[in-house]
């Protein structure tokens, strides 16, 4: 269940009357999903998707679909925003921030092969490209100060040999980051959590990247991290497949060259994509929200990976 602000076809007919979508025919609502409510759109201009932003504010907002609107415009395969006439991308629905973007075709691929990782790499590196010239700035709101702020939430709850494992990595990830390689990575707007279900294929056809909302500026290399910690393992044990990390990794090297920092950085920073997950995990398990609906992602699964990447070498950048 994920359409928490219920809307009809009605309340929609009159609102849509601002954009140049014509005449709203259809409005079906998403399932899947926890964050915001996503309906399916159907108007006489196409298909769209209209979401319903739960948590987001409209200070918030603008970030996310304003760089989705830009990498859109530069041939980057995202949801674009529609504007109304005003030319605002957020828009009030029962007095909740909303936006219209058009829907992406396909499906997520949840068994990738390395076809697929290969089209992820390329769209990872094109979009890292496209976004060096966007305007608005934010951080990473799940990076190094978050990891800080959400360490001391969570030790409470866990056994000690996890206690040391996660104090010991935040004491690293601090070292990495303060180090001078790591301040020669290129940086820009990033995914951040480019993992099999934000993405959409048509068979081996991507047909987009989707669900920007922890979106914001970091380390390019952090991206790939993240992106290669989902798409490149096998999901029982976290061990990386070799196949697909070629696959996807020399996909986006053609695309935007990785640097020698790059290189240097590229262990450290698998671990970095793996701790961040690991803290969000726990901190939803032990802390979970009041609106919370469906059962947390488990944080074992990257308590794992952080535990192979530490144990066992990569596959280099190139
Ligand atoms: N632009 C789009 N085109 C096609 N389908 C989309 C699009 N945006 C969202 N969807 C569909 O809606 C579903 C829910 O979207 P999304 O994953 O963004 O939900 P959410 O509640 O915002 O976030 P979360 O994934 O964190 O629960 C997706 O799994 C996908 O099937
Ligand atoms: N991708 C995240 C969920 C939040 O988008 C996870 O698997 O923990």
């Amino acid at each position: 269940m994920a359409v928490f602000t219920p809307v009809s076809l009605d309340d929609v007919a009159q609102w849509i009357t601002q954009f140049p979508l014509g005449k709203a025919l259809e409005l079906k609502g998403i399932s899947s999903g926890i964050e915001n409510s996503n309906f399916f759109l159907t108007t006489e201009r196409g298909e769209y998707v209209l979401t319903i932003f739960e948590n987001l504010s409209f200070e918030q907002l603008p970030f996310y679909l304003n760089l989705m609107r830009h990498l859109a415009d530069r041939g980057v395969l995202a949801p674009a925003p529609v504007a109304n006439d005003k030319g605002e991308l957020i828009v009030a629905l029962h007095g909740k921030p909303a936006s219209i973007v058009s829907k992406l075709e396909g499906r997520s691929q949840m068994d990738p092969q390395p076809v697929h990782c290969a089209a992820v790499g390329a769209m990872l590196a094109k979009m890292h490209l496209a976004g060096q010239d966007y305007a608005l700035q934010q951080p990473n709101l799940r990076g190094l100060a978050w990891w800080h702020a959400t360490t001391p939430e969570v030790l409470p709850f866990i056994p000690d040999e996890q206690a040391h494992l996660l104090r010991a990595e935040v004491h690293f990830q601090d070292a990495f980051a303060a180090c001078d390689i790591y301040k020669q990575l290129q940086t820009g707007p990033v995914h951040a959590d480019l993992f099999r279900n934000n993405v959409m294929f048509d068979g081996e056809r991507l047909t987009g990247f989707f669900d920007f909302y922890f979106a914001g500026c970091d380390t390019w290399l952090f991206d790939v991290a993240v992106t290669v910690n989902d798409w490149c393992i096998d999901l029982d044990t976290g061990v990386l497949d070799t196949a697909r990390v070629r696959a996807l990794l020399d996909a986006y090297h053609a695309v935007r060259p990785f640097t020698a920092a790059e290189h240097t950085a590229w262990q450290p920073m698998l671990r970095a994509g793996a701790l961040r997950f690991w803290l969000s995990r726990l901190y939803d398990f032990y802390r979970p929200r009041e609106a919370e609906m469906l059962t947390p992602h488990d944080p074992g699964h990257f308590e794992r990976i952080l535990r192979e990447r530490i144990a066992t070498p990569a596959p280099g950048l190139f």
